[in-house]
């Protein structure tokens, strides 16, 4: 049985408008995806998708098995991360409580050693970069089969968008990882071994990213 997620002919209509339109993507266990397309393109629904977050036509797989229907909580369960996931941070929850909910705190400290003096702190009175390690810190702890990264490097700073970078590396090699980011896409698509690229929800491009160097660096770089 292939280890892979994958969205199938997905179509997610809002009022009657496509935002994604028979899309479909996979991610493989042990490889990075980097997603990425303009402004609006229907990324973060892709994800979404995956997460089991919007209604949708079309299939999703985990595994070989179709989780189509099932709710967020179920593909946590069964090892889907979805990250930033802004409402699912309980902000009057301290980071050290928040980071628990997910995995070994100390774990999550030894990736940020920057959340360790805040770990009492309430994840509200955070800073925006600050509250976004927290973020991914309980993505990396929770150790997903499937990790879904929106934006990640979103607020952080640069020598944290660096470590962020390598722990991406790091874990794909036992995680399946799909990255979403625009300003970030010159270090994450040498890194990728597929990229799918939407424009205005539908696949403009999807395939191996050594094959897509002429697209990508027409496109973003
Ligand atoms: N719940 C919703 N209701 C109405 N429109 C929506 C909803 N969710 C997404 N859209 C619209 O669908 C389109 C795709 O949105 P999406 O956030 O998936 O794009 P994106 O590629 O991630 O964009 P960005 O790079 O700006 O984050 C956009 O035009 C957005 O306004």
């Amino acid at each position: 049985m292939a280890k892979l997620l994958r969205a199938e002919n997905v179509t997610v209509s809002v009022n009657g408008r496509k935002i994604l339109e028979n899309v479909s993507c996979s991610i493989h266990r042990g490889e990075i995806v980097l997603i990425a397309g303009p402004n609006g393109s229907g990324k973060s629904t892709l994800l979404k998708t995956f997460m089991g977050l919007v209604d949708h036509e079309g299939r999703v797989i985990l595994d070989g098995r179709e989780i189509t229907g099932t709710e967020p909580p179920e593909r946590f369960r069964l090892g889907i991360t979805l990250a930033p996931e802004k409402l699912r941070v309980a902000k009057n929850l301290t980071v050290g409580e928040n980071i628990k909910i997910a995995g070994d705190p100390e774990h999550a400290f030894s990736l940020f050693p920057e959340l360790k003096p805040l770990e009492d702190k309430k994840t509200g009175n955070l800073s925006g970069g600050e509250r976004q390690m927290v973020v991914l810190a309980r993505a990396f702890v929770s150790r997903p089969r499937y990790l879904l990264l929106d934006e990640p490097f979103q607020g952080l700073h640069k020598d944290v968008r660096e470590r962020v970078i390598e722990y991406i590396e790091e874990y794909s090699k036992s995680t399946g990882i799909a990255v979403v980011t625009h300003d970030e896409i010159e270090e994450i698509f040498p890194m990728s071994e597929k990229i799918c690229i939407l424009t205005g929800g539908k696949v403009l491009y999807s395939g191996e990213s050594r094959n897509a160097e002429k697209i990508v660096s027409e496109m973003f770089i």
